[in-house]
């Protein structure tokens, strides 16, 4: 059976990839994750998203490594994880009434060096809310360890107008594109254990 790690430390992505079934271990990438900011978003969540899968597979030459990056994309403007409640707020308040973009980059790297990457781009438009409904949503707290300061599977899905694209993207791992990219690569499913 094959080794597949998933270089991440994402609860999100660890619950994404539990889900598929497959048999995995996860090992943090534990790489420095600043970009040239010449890079443009997606530049950078593809650069990051095998930064961290060649840092992983470095350590573990004979397994498949998984490794992902995100990234969200407003009028120009890139957000990542927020700091605290304030930046998070900083965040969303440029979020709400708005549409914006989340860019995911995915780096699949075999024992032979063979990588299979892709790029997927979901598309959001939120709803204009009051500064008090922001502070209550705020006291949920999903902002924590959320790039964008919000969660599409919590409550946060209530801030949402539109969804174009693979909903799983926005959690943290385009699970359509996973799929194609563990296929290409020759795994198989539904093996019984
Ligand atoms: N549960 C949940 N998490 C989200 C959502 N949107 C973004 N995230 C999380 C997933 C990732 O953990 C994080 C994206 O930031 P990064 O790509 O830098 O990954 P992170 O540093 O968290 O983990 P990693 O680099 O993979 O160890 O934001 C969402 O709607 N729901």
């Amino acid at each position: 059976m094959r080794d597949l790690i998933l270089a991440s430390t994402s609860s999100a992505r660890r619950a994404l990839m539990d889900g598929l079934g497959l048999p995995y271990r996860t090992q943090s990438p534990g790489v420095d994750e600043q970009v040239s900011s010449l890079h443009s978003a997606k530049e950078a969540v593809r650069e990051l998203a095998e930064r961290k899968a060649r840092a992983v597979h470095a350590r573990n030459p004979e397994a498949w490594v998984l490794g992902a990056d995100q990234l969200v994309e407003v009028h120009g403007q890139t957000l990542t994880k927020p700091e605290d409640r304030s930046a998070a707020r900083a965040q969303l308040t440029r979020l709400l009434g708005q549409t914006h973009d989340i860019h995911t980059g995915v780096c699949l790297m075999g024992p032979g060096g063979q990588l299979f990457e892709g790029l997927e781009t979901a598309r959001l438009t939120f709803h204009a809310v009051t500064p008090e409904e922001l502070e209550r949503y705020l006291d949920l707290n999903e902002w924590e360890g959320c790039c964008g300061s919000y969660r599409v599977e919590g409550a946060g899905q209530a801030l949402l107008a539109r969804l174009e694209g693979d909903r799983s993207n926005v959690q943290g791992l385009p699970m359509v594109m996973v799929v194609r990219l563990l296929r290409q690569a020759g795994f198989t499913f539904f093996e019984r254990r």
